[in-house]
């Protein structure tokens, strides 16, 4: 499988490639930097996934700004200048360096989380969840079965408190995205023109367990669906 779930496995996919690739060689260094196995600090951890456009960075600034925490993104800003370099490669090297970015990512949580509300845009569930529907094809009755490894989180990973997928209808989406008008990543063109990968895609975030994600209809209006989210974190974290 093109994803690779441990410290250890990608480090050792990325050696593979670093002659042939400076850049995976930067990644390395600053992995070789990171701590293993992070613990988190005392205030809670809340990600955010879901499809392109289902109002993410919307929802986690506005999340942000109400709790007053701390915003971190996957992949982290330290490694985003080499993102293109790495979605042109190959798809296993590709999904190594996505996984990377959340172990270098889990540094920067251990650390903000003794400081304040740590709030992520993306985390594993999307290294996953898009590694996954890739690497099928066809329907969601096509994707591992439900129980399979691949939803696991890794063991050495830092885990959230609290995962929220955020989820709109597809016509809805189609809105959004249009409005917004960036530029595309070869996924979100998939995306847009492939129904089944959104499906995909979108199955395997809820088959994802330990921990699982909490579905939230984000098609009400940006004030809506904050509502919602602070009240699930209310419920889920202690502050
Ligand atoms: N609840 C909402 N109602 C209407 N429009 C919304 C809502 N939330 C976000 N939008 C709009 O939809 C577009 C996409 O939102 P946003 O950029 O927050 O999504 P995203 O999930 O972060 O996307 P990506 O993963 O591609 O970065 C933006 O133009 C945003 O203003
Ligand atoms: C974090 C992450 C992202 N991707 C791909 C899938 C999406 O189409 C884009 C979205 O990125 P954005 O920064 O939220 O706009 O990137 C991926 O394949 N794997 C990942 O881990």
């Amino acid at each position: 499988r093109a994803l690779p779930t441990s410290a250890g496995a990608l480090r050792q996919r990325l050696r593979q490639c670093a002659e042939r690739i400076p850049e995976a060689e930067a990644v390395l260094d600053l992995l070789e930097k990171c701590p293993e196995h992070q613990k988190k600090g005392s205030f809670p951890v809340i990600v955010f996934e879901g499809l392109d456009a289902t109002g993410k960075t919307t929802v986690t600034q506005a999340v942000k700004d109400n709790l007053n925490g701390i915003l971190l993104r996957s992949p982290p800003a330290c490694i985003s200048q080499w993102r293109t370099v790495f979605d042109d490669e190959r798809t296993p090297i590709k999904r190594a360096f996505y996984a990377a970015g959340n172990y270098i990512l889990a540094s920067e949580i251990a650390k903000a989380s003794t400081q304040a509300p740590v709030i992520i845009d993306r985390y594993w569930h999307s290294t996953a969840a898009y590694a996954i529907a890739t690497e099928t094809s066809g329907e969601v009755q096509d994707l591992p079965p439900a129980q399979d490894e691949v939803y696991q989180w890794p063991e050495d990973l830092l885990k959230p408190d609290l995962v929220l997928l955020l989820t709109v209808d597809p016509e809805e989406r189609v809105r959004r995205l249009q409005h917004r008008g960036l530029e595309k990543t070869k996924e979100e063109a998939e995306l847009e023109a492939n129904s089944l990968f959104r499906q995909r895609v979108e199955e395997s975030y809820r088959r994802m367990v330990n921990p699982a994600c909490q579905e939230v209809d984000a098609s009400p209006s940006k004030e809506e669906v904050l509502k919602t989210v602070l009240q699930l974190i209310k419920k889920h974290c202690a502050f």
